[in-house]
């Protein structure tokens, strides 16, 4: 296998707020926003890797850190074998030619007051290229550059002198393009280069990229959130969840079999042809992703996950132990009030009996029996009681699960999935059960 282009290690970036003097002043703790939090993975040179996650889940600040647009809280990126984040200045600036970004909005990113002919060859002027234009002087050269540049994405020469708001998104989007090749780069992250353009358009862009990578031998990194975007320009997709990669593997491969329970959410909630509900195998993601400046513990998914795993000596089906962990995420957050409850409990009853009754109709719709029934009515009775804290104590002594408990690791494999259900397995399956549906992996 040849050497990567692209090996990022274990990279975090943490965005810390109210850590001002001001916010010191007022004693307020500074928070972290744990936005890419210990992420690898390797790109191939020639080779298009997706990174595709729901919104604000890390995608662009991964983009942004590994091009050290950001600084980086943690880790490692190496591009051509060198350490990006301790270059000096002269392997900066070499690298700052070698890597380039084109970024989704092509309505804010090129400057309204700059002609076409400007916006492009302002690398070539920032990077004093040429060194040398031969017969020509340098504006010579460069004009002539960026006309040919204009006409490889799909310009003409003649726009040269227009400016940014006498074009279409599509057209605009071409010159950020165009503007991003100028420097001969060998990396480019593409960063939803097409999310802002007319569906219609969007294909022909994407063709663009794809036809450009061949010509001048390009690698990429495409950020998508939709994942329809991805399936026809990417080798391989890794997928984000809340800062972490939650599953890798080559584009058929993932669409095909995903692994991952939120892949596999993901994928359901693409709309697909012929796809009834009825077809439909996974439940499509549920609830809010939390927030990234207090993320769950153990596996980030888990409080959305359809198939959370519970403890091995508990009988329970999943929807029970999605009531019970919501109720006790509930408890956490302090949303759970006794006097409400005792409040709308039977009013000729004063009983714990009556408290309970009404407790569970509110947190859970299904029937509890054995052991589950008896450990939820001790936290419900020590709720009644006015103790809250044991109530909670009893949910997390009998609930708690090993998804919670320990970070699944991302193997390394050649589709790896970062999930407790099957871990040192390399495969996983999908079956239904009358609860939804839950996957297993295959030993
Ligand atoms: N400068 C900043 N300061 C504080 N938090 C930030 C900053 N920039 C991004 N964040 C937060 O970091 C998290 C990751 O943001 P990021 O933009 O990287 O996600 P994303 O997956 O690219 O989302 P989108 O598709 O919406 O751009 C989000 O919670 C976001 O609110």
């Amino acid at each position: 296998m040849t050497e990567p282009i692209l090996q990022v290690r274990e990279l975090q970036k943490y965005y810390f707020e109210q850590d001002t003097l001001i916010d010191s002043l007022l004693g307020r703790d500074a928070e972290s926003v744990k936005a890419v939090d210990g992420i690898s993975f390797d790109i191939q040179p020639g080779e298009t890797l997706g990174l595709v996650g729901e919104s604000g889940c890390g995608k662009s600040t991964t983009g942004e850190t590994l091009l050290r647009l950001r600084e980086a809280t943690d880790g490692e990126v190496l591009f051509d074998g060198e350490n990006v984040f301790e270059m000096d200045s002269t392997e900066l600036k070499q690298f700052r030619r070698d890597v380039q970004i084109v970024f989704q909005d092509p309505f804010s990113s090129l400057d309204p007051r700059m002609t076409i002919g400007d916006i492009v060859s302002e690398p070539l002027t920032i990077h004093g290229i040429p060194e040398d234009p031969g017969e020509q002087t340098k504006r010579e050269w460069r004009r002539d550059k960026v006309a040919d540049l204009l006409e490889r994405v799909g310009l003409s020469a003649n726009h040269l002198d227009r400016y940014p708001h006498e074009f279409s998104g599509g057209q605009r989007q071409r010159i950020g393009i165009a503007r991003a090749l100028a420097l001969e780069p060998e990396f480019i992250v593409l960063d939803e280069p097409v999310s802002a353009l007319d569906v219609s358009v969007q294909a022909q862009v994407l063709n663009l990229l794809d036809d450009l990578q061949d010509e001048f031998g390009l690698t990429y990194l495409f950020i998508a959130h939709d994942l329809s975007v991805v399936r026809h320009i990417c080798d391989r997709v890794a997928v984000m969840y809340l800062g972490n990669i939650v599953e890798l593997g080559p584009t058929d491969e993932l669409f095909d079999s995903p692994k991952h329970p939120y892949t596999q959410a993901l994928l359901e909630s693409v709309p697909r042809a012929g796809m009834s509900e009825h077809g439909r195998r996974v439940e499509a993601l549920s609830g809010d992703v939390p927030s990234p400046k207090s993320p769950p513990s153990g596996c980030r998914f888990r409080t959305r996950c359809p198939v959370v795993i519970p403890p091995e000596d508990l009988d329970i089906d999943q929807q029970t132990y999605r009531s019970v962990m919501d109720l006790r995420d509930a408890f956490a957050a302090g949303d759970v009030n006794p006097e409400h409850i005792w409040e709308a409990a039977d009013p000729e009853r004063t009983d714990e009996e009556a408290f309970i009754e009404e407790a569970r109709s509110r947190f859970v719709d299904v029937e509890l029996r054995g052991a589950v029934a008896g450990h939820f009515d001790t936290a419900l009775s020590h709720l009644a009681a006015g103790d809250s804290e044991k109530a909670q104590e009893v949910l997390y002594t009998h609930f708690a699960s090993p998804c919670e408990e320990r970070r699944p690791a991302v193997g390394d494999t050649e589709h790896p999935a970062a999930c407790h259900l099957f871990e040192g397995t390399d495969e996983v399956t999908v079956i239904e059960t009358t609860n939804g549906a839950v996957a297993e992996a295959d030993d």
